[in-house]
């Protein structure tokens, strides 16, 4: 039998770090061949076992990506923006399956992962998870069947440490509205009112973030229309969905040829 893929998780100690490494160590899929996090961190030398409260499991966190990425098949990122552009050109070079869960990035940003994707593959998703991944679908459908006379807000809520809004799965949720509409999300978003407004914008798609305590992720699309409302809600109550989401699309990733991917091609979920 063959060896199970050996996966690298960057941003080891990160909440999603930990949460990937722990789901991939109970995998019977594939293999944790490394863990990465920035130089100077106190993790790095260390093992990741001892480092996350439990036992050695072999494997030591480095700073050092491309030697790690050579040994993989996948890397799983769960970091920052900038960090996951560097990441993505030493994917590329090592060929390993690059799964981008870091939210945050501009479309500038976004725009660089091109060269690295025409070397290997990239699966990137502003959320991992099944349930907002069918969600989103749900959320296409009813923005095409309903009209501007239903306003379209997309409210979301996460803990307080997270550092960029709209979240990532705010922004799928506002995509998938905004194509249902037929309509470009740049031309119809908005972001964040303050002070006098004016009236809401026939045909807005607005957005509200919600920042406080260990909030995991909610997302509410919310339908306003006069004398009814309809309210698409997900709540995320554990870390690990997106995790298991991220597997998933890692093992997906192994007999596919460079190019970009998200979680709608890696569930099947793609109409046409
Ligand atoms: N797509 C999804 O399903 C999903 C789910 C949860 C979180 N996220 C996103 O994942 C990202 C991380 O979230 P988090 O809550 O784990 O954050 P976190 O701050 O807990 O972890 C980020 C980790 O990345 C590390 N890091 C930063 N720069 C690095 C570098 N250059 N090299 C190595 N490591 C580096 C940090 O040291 C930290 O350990 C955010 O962008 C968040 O929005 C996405
Ligand atoms: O905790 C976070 O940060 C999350 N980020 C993603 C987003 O921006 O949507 C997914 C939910 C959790």
């Amino acid at each position: 039998m063959s060896e199970l893929p050996g996966i690298v998780v960057t941003g080891a100690s990160g909440r999603m770090g930990q949460m990937l490494i722990r789901i991939i160590r109970e995998s019977d899929r594939a293999r944790l061949v490394g863990a990465i996090e920035r130089s100077g961190h106190e993790w790095v030398g260390q093992d990741v076992g001892r480092a996350m409260g439990g036992a050695d499991c072999g494997v030591i966190v480095t700073d050092e990506p491309l030697e790690a990425f050579a040994k993989a098949q996948a890397v799983i990122d769960f970091t920052a923006p900038e960090a996951t552009l560097e990441f993505a050109k030493l994917a590329a070079q090592a060929r390993a399956v690059h799964v981008i869960g870091t939210t945050g990035m501009s479309d500038e940003q976004i725009a660089k992962l091109e060269p690295a994707a025409r070397h290997a593959p990239i699966v990137r998703a502003g959320n991992m998870s099944l349930g907002v991944n069918l969600l989103t679908q749900l959320t296409r459908q009813v923005a095409a069947a309903l009209g501007e006379e239903f306003d379209i807000e997309v409210i979301e809520a996460h803990h307080r440490h997270k550092v960029d809004a709209p979240s990532g799965t705010a922004l799928m949720l506002g995509e998938a509205a905004a194509e249902g509409r037929g309509v470009a999300l740049e031309d119809v978003s908005d972001r964040g009112r303050d002070g006098i407004t004016g009236a809401r914008k026939p045909g807005d798609i607005g957005f509200v973030a919600v920042r406080g305590g260990d909030i995991v992720g909610e997302h509410d699309v919310l339908f306003a229309g006069e004398g009814e409302r309809i309210i698409l809600r997900h709540v995320a109550t554990d870390r690990a969905i997106f995790a298991r989401g991220a597997l998933r699309a890692a093992l997906w990733g192994q007999d596919k040829g460079p190019g970009q991917y998200d979680m709608i091609d890696v569930l099947g979920l793609r109409r046409d």
